[in-house]
């Protein structure tokens, strides 16, 4: 199949993305293209694949069929010094954190640096000390380790290693799961504030009612296989799909929209924190 040429503007674009485990069809079909500087949530249920596609945009996983560009390049025949040099140019924030519980905030921050950067100990230390500063957390944190911190602050602590290495890109697996409200309302304005700060481009898979209203400025819908709407959660919210509806219905539903339209000042402004 020839290969869709790229699209400047375009952070992602996957063309007709069909991907099987076995006899099970996970994306039949799938055409997504991400903006640059925009945040993006993928929805949908338990099982649509979200998670895959995503593990297909970070080089973790090959579709079975269809392309899928990151930033321009391929993944298709990508050979090891392209792929190396394409994931220092994304971060990706794992659902779980992914932090070494052996090494110490910090430690875990530079880690990245260590690996692809030639840079004196010191150096490490400054810039990830400066990252623990854009996510909002205190420099003593730094010498901490991660069982250690509440679950927001690992987050961030997450979010600081992600960011290391000034991506372009940025991917979030769930970033507010288990978190309380207030917690995941300060990483909601974080993702705000890094989006207008840093021109990111942010993909996030989320279930999170308060976060796709207030954060995103668009969301894909995936169900059956397929994208079946790409638009602003305001749009989406008059759309007719059934696959859609299932997101606006219920009684969360409707509170989170209720806050999106009443809310003047966004929640928990800015890089506020959690209590330690
Ligand atoms: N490596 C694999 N081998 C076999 N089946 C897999 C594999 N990875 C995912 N699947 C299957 O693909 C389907 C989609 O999984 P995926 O984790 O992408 O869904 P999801 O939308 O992220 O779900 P959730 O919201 O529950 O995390 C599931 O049925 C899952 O069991």
């Amino acid at each position: 199949m020839q290969t869709p040429t790229a699209t400047p503007d375009m952070a992602i674009e996957m063309h007709d993305v069909v991907t099987r485990f076995g006899s099970h069809v996970v994306h039949n079909g799938v055409n997504l293209a991400v903006r640059k500087a925009e945040v993006l949530a993928i929805i949908g249920g338990s099982g649509s694949g979200k998670s895959t596609l995503l593990r297909e945009m970070i080089l973790l996983q090959q579709p079975s069929e269809g392309s899928v560009r990151v930033l321009g390049t391929d993944l298709a025949d990508i050979n090891d010094d392209a792929a190396l040099a394409l994931r220092q140019r994304f971060g990706v924030l794992f659902q779980h954190g992914g932090l070494f519980g052996s090494l110490t905030v910090l430690e875990n921050i530079g880690l990245p640096l260590r690996e692809h950067r030639k840079m004196t100990d010191a150096e490490v230390d400054t810039i990830a000390r400066a990252k623990l500063d854009a996510v909002g957390l205190d420099v003593k944190v730094g010498a901490q380790l991660p069982s250690e911190l509440s679950g927001g602050m690992l987050k961030r602590a997450a979010l600081a290693r992600a960011l290391v290495l000034d991506p372009e890109l940025l991917f979030l697996d769930e970033p507010t799961a288990g978190l309380d409200p207030h917690s995941a309302a300060g990483i909601d304005a974080l993702v705000r504030t890094l989006r207008d700060t840093l021109d990111l481009t942010v993909v996030v898979i989320t279930h999170d009612l308060d976060l796709l209203w207030q954060v995103t400025d668009r969301v894909a819908v995936l169900a059956d296989g397929k994208v079946q709407a790409v638009a602003a959660m305001a749009e989406l919210a008059q759309s007719d799909n059934p696959a859609v509806r299932t997101f606006f219905e219920g009684p969360r539903a409707r509170t989170a929209q209720t806050q999106a339209k009443t809310q003047v000042q966004p929640q928990a402004e800015a890089l506020a924190g959690e209590p330690s």
